[in-house]
């Protein structure tokens, strides 16, 4: 039976999908916090509960080295992610995380962690209602538990805990099908480094293309072009917020970020994430901004390199500078601190540059989902303002 689990939630459910009169909104109401169940569900024997304390340093290298050997791999399992302990610290600990949602499985005799899940709080605005939402990620099984049917008792587990903080509902993201996709985004990858992609096997020697001719094909300026185009500073957060809150609203789902929030996800973070602005130089007007995360992964099995450096496109919001230019310039930044990919989705206003700065498609898709939350339609991509790690 497809689906057993995801047909007990509180999801938009496939047989529903024609069914108008369902009204847009929660699926279920919240339940008072009395009758949400008080203690953890239970697990198979072997295994106990840990709630993983990321300031702890040994803590992170088992959650680092459990996702380094065990998360998602592409779909012929040449990658591997190989999210870097700096960056879990970045992704599990924004304004107001819950130490309780960052979820760890063990077992009980070896203390052996082997799965992992996680939740971060996020304001994200639907149309025009503001819902605080459950961002959750990372969910990791070893390769050798899969198929225990573990994975639906930790999605249970970090439901409950969200519960127990009164929030009720979630985005997520899979590279699977499940009840009920919001949107279905392609992904987008553009060669920095042809040559190492193709040697790596990430990308192939196009027709009639020779080595050189695909090396000069993806070259890139050593400069930037765009006057005023620099790294963001403490200073601009006041200023980048209000250009990201003012482009965000033309989403029909998008993040409510305030400037704590936009300390923390935008500014610059070495080897965790880049963002660049163009501030006019007569007016000192900030007026252009784009930013990217760095998610290296394994190359599984390859005699001369081991990790690919990709840079993953974040938020991008262009009012003065031209997208070509402005994501260009990007680019330019990427190739220049050593990334040998710049992947993006089709998201917000990305395929007004994607085709044109040769990005090539990927050979997967990205479905976005919301916990307890039904949509009267599915969304386009171009509809979608969120972009989750
Ligand atoms: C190149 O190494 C890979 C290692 C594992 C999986 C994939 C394919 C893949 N599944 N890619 C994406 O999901 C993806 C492609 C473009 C942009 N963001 C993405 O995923 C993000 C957002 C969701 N969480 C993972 C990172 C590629």
């Amino acid at each position: 039976k497809k689906h057993k689990f995801w047909e007990t939630q509180p999801v938009g459910q496939f047989k529903d999908l024609g069914d108008s009169s369902l009204p847009e909104g929660p699926i279920e109401q919240p339940t008072p916090l009395s009758e949400v169940k008080q203690e953890p569900f239970n697990l198979p024997t072997p295994y106990e509960w840990i709630t993983c304390n990321m300031d702890s340093d040994e803590m992170c290298n088992e959650v680092y080295a459990l996702l380094t050997n065990n998360y998602v791999e592409d779909d012929e399992s040449m990658f591997r992610f190989n999210y870097s302990k700096e960056f879990l610290l970045w992704a599990l600990r924004p304004p107001g995380y819950y130490r309780s949602w960052h979820i760890g499985v063990r077992v009980k005799s070896s203390k052996k962690l082997v799965a992992f899940i996680t939740g971060v709080p996020a304001k994200i605005r639907v149309r025009d209602t503001v819902i605080v939402m459950a961002e959750v990620n990372f969910l990791c099984v070893h390769k050798k538990l899969r198929s225990k049917r573990l994975a639906p008792v930790m999605i249970k587990e970090v439901t409950r805990r969200v519960h127990l903080e009164n929030i009720w509902q979630a985005a997520y993201t899979a590279g699977v099908v499940l009840p009920t996709p919001i949107t279905t985004c392609q992904y987008w990858h553009r060669s920095l480094n042809p040559k190492k992609l193709i040697d790596v096997g990430f990308s192939r020697l196009g027709a009639r293309m020779t080595m050189s001719r695909t090396i000069k094909l993806y070259k890139l300026p050593e400069q930037t072009v765009t006057l005023g185009f620099r790294k963001m500073e403490p200073h601009d957060i006041p200023a980048v917020t209000r250009l990201l809150r003012n482009y965000l609203k033309l989403f029909v789902v998008a993040p409510d970020f305030d400037e704590d929030d936009v300390e923390h996800w935008m500014l610059p973070k070495e080897n965790v994430v880049d963002s660049y602005l163009v501030e006019s130089p007569d007016t000192h007007e900030i007026t252009d901004f784009c930013s990217f995360y760095t998610l290296p992964s394994s190359i599984l099995g390859n005699q001369n390199h081991s990790t690919l450096k990709a840079a993953y496109s974040y938020y991008n919001v262009s009012t003065k500078t031209p997208w070509l230019q402005l994501m260009n310039d990007a680019l330019i930044v990427a190739k220049k601190n050593g990334f040998d990919v710049f992947n993006a989705l089709d998201v917000m206003h990305n395929e007004t540059f994607l085709k044109e700065l040769k990005f090539g498609p990927g050979d997967g898709k990205l479905h976005y989902y919301l916990y307890n939350y039904r949509l009267k339609n599915v969304l386009r991509p171009s509809e979608l303002g969120l972009v989750l790690l």
